[in-house]
């Protein structure tokens, strides 16, 4: 109905309107928590309940690193293997393109849980840079366990993974990037009363099945509504 009627006063007045156009307003969660702490996991269960997507930022860069001709490849491959938070600009427009395309497929896909990010303070104003007229953040979503849990389960993970980040040195390093950069963002989020907090320290079953958590995603499945932003 909105872009019909665009689309016609558009048609009549060429000069003005050429290069209006109309974007769902992406609803987003960031999913936060220590490395291992379970939000790939987790994000993948409740994508399987609730009409949320997940993309996960760590993946979207290991994709960028992996893509033929990607100019940002080398780059991404030192950060990650250094235990480091990769440019924000290289995060929000893999992010940013992401959201586009998914909403481009199915209008009805603009509620997104975004994993791991931010990571840190530069994260975080990259993001309100970039993104802060043109999605809402509605709520971070911690997963919170003790280092100790965090290492073990990235270790274990790390028999199968291949990924080239779980191994004691990268955790150590990991770890204190969490503690020293990704904590104050969380610490920031609560001031503004935004963290739902979910024990992660239990089985994939009692985690995915905590019913804090299922009634927040299922209020945000059911009640929050397609907003658009008009582009010039
Ligand atoms: C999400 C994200 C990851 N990275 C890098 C640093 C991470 O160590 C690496 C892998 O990210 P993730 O795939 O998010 O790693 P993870 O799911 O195991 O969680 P964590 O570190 O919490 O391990 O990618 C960034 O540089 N910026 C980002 O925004
Ligand atoms: N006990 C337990 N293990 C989990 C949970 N979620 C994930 N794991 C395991 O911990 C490892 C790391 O999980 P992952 O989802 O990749 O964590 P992420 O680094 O936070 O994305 C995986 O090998 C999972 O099998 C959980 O809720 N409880
Ligand atoms: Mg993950």
């Amino acid at each position: 109905m909105i872009s019909r009627l665009v689309g016609n006063v558009s048609q009549k007045l060429p000069n003005l309107f050429h290069r209006v156009s109309l974007m769902m307003k992406p609803q987003v969660v960031f999913v936060l928590g220590g490395p291992g702490a379970g939000k790939g996991t987790q994000c993948s269960k409740i994508v399987g309940k609730y009409s949320f997507t997940h993309l996960s930022a760590g993946d979207l860069l290991r994709e960028e690193r992996a893509r033929e001709g990607s100019e940002y490849g080398g780059l991404i491959d030192t950060y990650i293997k250094e235990g480091k938070i990769v440019p924000v600009e290289i995060t929000i427009s893999l992010l940013k393109k992401a959201m586009e395309d998914t909403m481009k497929k199915d209008e009805q896909k603009f509620r997104f849980l975004i994993d791991g990010f931010p990571r840190n303070e530069d994260n975080l104003q990259g993001w309100k840079k970039a993104m802060d007229d043109n999605a809402d953040v509605k709520f971070v979503l911690f997963f919170d366990c003790s280092n100790e849990v965090c290492i073990n389960r990235c270790l274990e993970r790390g028999k199968n993974s291949g990924r080239t980040d779980d191994n004691r040195e990268s955790l150590t390093k990991r770890i204190q990037t969490y503690l020293q950069s990704t904590r104050p963002v969380i610490d920031l989020y609560e001031k503004q009363g935004k963290v739902r907090t979910v024990d992660a320290s239990r089985s994939v079953e009692e985690v995915s099945t905590c019913s804090h958590m299922l009634s927040l995603l299922l209020l945000a499945s059911r009640f929050w509504f397609k907003r658009h932003v008009i582009l010039f």
